[in-house]
């Protein structure tokens, strides 16, 4: 067991899971952006919201207040997709983009309306959400990055979101077992925890590299800090979604 996993997975196993070894040989610029993102990487499958998750134990409210706004992020989101399509002219990407489109459709389907149902989310509830600050912060800023910048950019700021996902997925499933048969938050874990999901961080590493190899390097250190961001903002929706932090100072409320 090694200190530094925050599972606790022993280092033979977390090999066999890790992004970069069993997904992604051969992929520089992938690992060069999840080495710059590894400590907060790292640190964040530690935090209490995922811990509480993968032991079932996280209260109802958080996991609402989490699902309300990861409801308005996924909107946000598909957006993005549809941005990058208009400035594409590459027919592979645009098959990926238009696919991923209909797998974020599909995924609000299954995890937030199997949530819904379950935990009794109303419909005004989801009609009358607001965005978090923390929330805001992440997708303002890859909205704008949508509408400003290059095609490679509005990919790499895609990116955490997808590849963090599948990452926590797959090693919260691994951890936990056979404690999954009774944990309330399974539909989540069974739905980021498996080889398929995966698909959808594998094309954007994929297109990514091949983007990459063309690229000078300033514009290459300017998408790993941005890369480094989009790590942290996703850390952060969970920890404010633990603390039900909606603005920026908690006093505020
Ligand atoms: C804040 C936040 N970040 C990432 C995801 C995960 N996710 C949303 S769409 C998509 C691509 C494939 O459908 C993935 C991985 C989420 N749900 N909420």
């Amino acid at each position: 067991m090694t200190a530094t996993d925050p599972l606790g997975i022993a280092p033979a196993e977390r090999n066999a899971i890790m992004p970069l070894t069993r997904f992604l040989p051969d992929h520089p610029f992938a690992e060069r952006l999840y080495r710059a993102a590894e400590p907060v990487w790292e640190e964040g499958l530690g935090q209490p919201f995922l811990r509480e998750l993968a032991d079932g134990t996280l209260s109802r409210e958080r996991f609402v207040f989490y699902m309300l706004q990861d409801y308005l992020y996924l909107n946000d989101y598909v957006n993005v997709h549809a941005i990058a399509f208009a400035k594409c002219d590459d027919p592979k990407i645009r098959q990926d983009l238009a696919q991923a489109i209909a797998g974020a459709s599909n995924e609000t389907d299954q995890v937030h309306d199997f949530f819904r149902d379950r935990f009794g989310i109303t419909d005004e509830q989801m009609a009358s959400a607001r965005q978090s600050a923390f929330a805001r912060s992440y997708t303002s800023n890859m909205i704008a990055i949508a509408y400003t910048k290059p095609l490679i950019d509005i990919l790499v700021a895609l990116l955490p979101c997808a590849w963090v996902y599948a990452d926590y997925g797959t090693r919260i499933a691994a951890s936990i077992g056979e404690s999954i048969e009774t944990n309330p938050y399974r539909a989540w874990i069974d739905m980021y925890g498996t080889d398929d999901f995966w698909e959808s961080a594998v094309w954007l590493i994929d297109d990514i590299e091949r983007l990459a190899a063309g690229e000078p390097e300033e514009h290459l250190q300017q998408l790993t800090e941005q890369f480094v961001v989009g790590v942290e903002h996703e850390y952060m929706f969970w920890a404010s979604a633990y603390e039900m932090q909606r603005r920026w100072r908690p006093e505020w409320h």
